[in-house]
């Protein structure tokens, strides 16, 4: 079976990730969700666990790709992960090296400005097949207002950790 990105339903995906967003503001966790797909198939999900793991490290695209790494190993190269927060730094580094090669996201992240940094990037940005923005947009960024207000200051309006309220 050849890999046809175009014939995905992001929306339908991406409401999955969501779910798991939601589940981890319901927990006390940062309101992000993620969700990996192979043929079709969602073959695992992550959501952020920095409260309940008492883990900094534990964002909701690491945990998915931990749950399924010895897939990965093997069918990276096939599988899309979709996320309802834009890829931090630390994630995007490691969705690259784990050869994922095809990004969905909702909500792009003011804070960690990414653009800059893929364009100037050549390893990762060579790397990165599809890297779509803005999928159910709206219903990740009201997770993230109601569960996280001090997060909805930082990632969607850009405010500097010392300055949001
Ligand atoms: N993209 C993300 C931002 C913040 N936390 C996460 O788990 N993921």
């Amino acid at each position: 079976m050849t890999f046809d990105f175009s014939g995905l339903d992001h929306d339908f995906f991406m409401r999955e990730a969501l779910k798991e967003a939601k589940e981890a503001g319901e927990r006390g966790d940062l309101p992000v969700g993620t969700v990996i797909v192979h043929a079709d198939k969602i073959i695992s999900r992550g959501s952020n666990r920095i409260e309940t793991a008492d883990n900094y490290i534990l964002h909701a695209e690491i945990d998915a790709m931990h749950k399924c790494a010895s897939f990965l190993k093997k069918h990276a190269r096939e599988c899309v992960l979709y996320t309802t927060v834009e890829p931090c730094i630390m994630c995007l580094a490691t969705i690259v090296m784990a050869n994922i090669r095809h990004v969905v996201f909702a909500v792009k992240d003011q804070y960690m400005n990414m653009d800059p940094f893929i364009a100037s990037n050549p390893y990762i940005k060579d790397r990165l097949y599809h890297y779509v923005g803005g999928v159910l947009k709206e219903e990740s960024e009201k997770l993230i207002q109601t569960y996280s207000p001090y997060m909805y200051q930082i990632v969607l309006l850009g405010k500097k950790p010392g300055d949001a309220p």
